[in-house]
């Protein structure tokens, strides 16, 4: 099979190595039209009426002001209908964007063996490296990973399998020397912006503003700088491939070129994000989705490339610390609405992915549908289970549930299982 695909693309003039070329059926069409749906929201409401800490402010906070209260429930619905948003007037200066870009491009144009004194490697996850696999075909890229907190805590797992919890260190390169400077405050801002938005989310899930907040006390958000050189081969490679985020958001700067395509929930057609100067591209992750029990969803997406320009791009990773077990926010869960998944460790999962996407395997990288819960009958997983009335038949508490044979019931979202 692989042997038969290398001839094909030998015939059609490939021009890159086949450790890029993805299967056809992902591959990007030559057209792609805008994501002319994808709310730009405009967060000049924040500026006047910042929304209070809890502690900063005596309980019950007071009533949101009309436009904060607009602000949020846009916020509800971008996240509901498209897991994307722009946001502009988010207050980080257009300076310090310019600063960090200008470090990329400088850093990315170094000698490759200078890029390499600062490389990733299996000791240490953060660095520079250009050998990034999504869904175990190599991206069209390379990156400079850093965290936002210095240094970063995680479980590693061992040979043995045992997990046992480490210390990493960025490692800055000595040019261009502005980089580390620029780098630094740039993330200070990041985090900064993210407290804020975090607190949109929760207000737009009927939350108290802080409600995430204690998540992020030992932040493990990480900051990526991301160069897409052009490709002799657009059509077959892809400068990121389809995934979802695995964290809580993701807020990320982009050049003026374009290439982010986002799955549109309606039609799950690719769309193209339109690059707006100096505005942010949002996104929910699978920890949103979980905490959210499902009311976002984290939405694929992925990066085109193009055989002219060059393209950089700088998300911020906004992820709780590694000790979060993460499973739904018992607000959002009840009896009409039980809880969709089974705790999971964040680091533990950060883990896996962080292993997993430094070179090909063959397997499957963990995914947040590992711990979808499952409702047992007969020999039948079920997520949902309804009577034939349409009334939820059973409080599905976690555990698995055996129905009474005599039961009626309309089976929704089953799977049959080896037994
Ligand atoms: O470069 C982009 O526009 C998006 C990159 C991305 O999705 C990622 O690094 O997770
Ligand atoms: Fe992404």
């Amino acid at each position: 099979m692989e042997v038969l695909q290398m001839k094909r693309h030998q015939k059609m003039g490939q021009l890159v190595d086949e450790a890029f070329v993805q299967p056809a059926e992902h591959r990007p069409k030559p057209v792609i039209s805008d994501a002319g749906g994808i709310p730009v929201l405009d967060l000049t409401p924040l500026i006047l009426n910042p929304i209070p800490n809890d502690g900063d402010h005596p309980l019950p906070l007071p009533p949101l002001p009309p436009d904060v209260s607009s602000l949020v429930a846009e916020v509800g619905a971008a996240c509901r209908d498209w897991g994307f948003f722009q946001i502009v007037n988010h207050g980080v200066p257009a300076e310090l964007l310019d600063r960090v870009h200008s470090a990329a491009g400088e850093f990315f144009a170094l000698p490759i063996e200078e890029k390499r004194r600062v490389r990733r490697g299996d000791e240490n996850p953060l660095g520079y490296y250009d050998t990034e696999h999504t869904k175990n075909v190599r991206d069209w890229k390379e990156v400079f990973d850093f965290t936002a907190n210095d240094p970063i805590i995680t479980p590693v797992s061992s040979d043995s399998g045992e997990i046992r919890t480490d210390v990493f260190w960025n490692q800055w390169p000595e040019n261009p020397p502005d980089f580390r400077n620029a780098c630094e405050e740039y993330a200070e801002a990041m985090k900064n912006l993210a407290f804020k938005l975090l607190k949109l989310l929760s207000l737009s899930l009927d939350l108290p503003p802080n409600r995430f907040k204690p998540f992020f006390v030992d932040q493990t958000s990480f900051l990526r700088l991301n160069y897409y050189p052009p490709c002799p081969s657009p059509d077959l490679a892809l400068g990121v491939g389809r995934h979802k985020d695995p964290g809580a958001l993701s807020i990320l700067s982009q050049d003026d070129v374009g290439g982010l395509d986002v799955k549109r929930k309606i039609d799950g057609e690719w769309v193209r994000v339109k690059p707006i100067p100096n505005a942010y591209i949002i996104n929910i992750g699978d920890i949103t989705q979980v905490w959210s029990n499902d009311a976002y969803e984290s939405v694929e997406h992925r990066v085109s490339v193009n055989s002219e320009r060059g393209r950089f791009s700088v998300p911020f990773f906004f992820n709780p610390a590694h000790y979060t077990d993460v499973r739904p926010l018992e607000e959002l869960t009840n009896e009409e609405n039980p809880a969709k998944y089974e705790d999971y460790n964040w680091g533990q999962f950060l883990n896996s992915r962080t292993n997993s996407n430094f070179k090909k395997l063959h397997k499957e990288n963990m995914q947040i549908s590992d711990f979808r819960k499952k409702f047992l009958l007969n020999d039948f997983y079920f997520r949902r289970c309804l009577s034939r009335s349409g009334r939820r038949i059973a409080n599905f508490n976690g555990t698995d549930l055996i129905i009474p044979r005599q039961n009626t019931v309309v089976f929704l979202e089953y799977s049959r299982i080896q037994k």
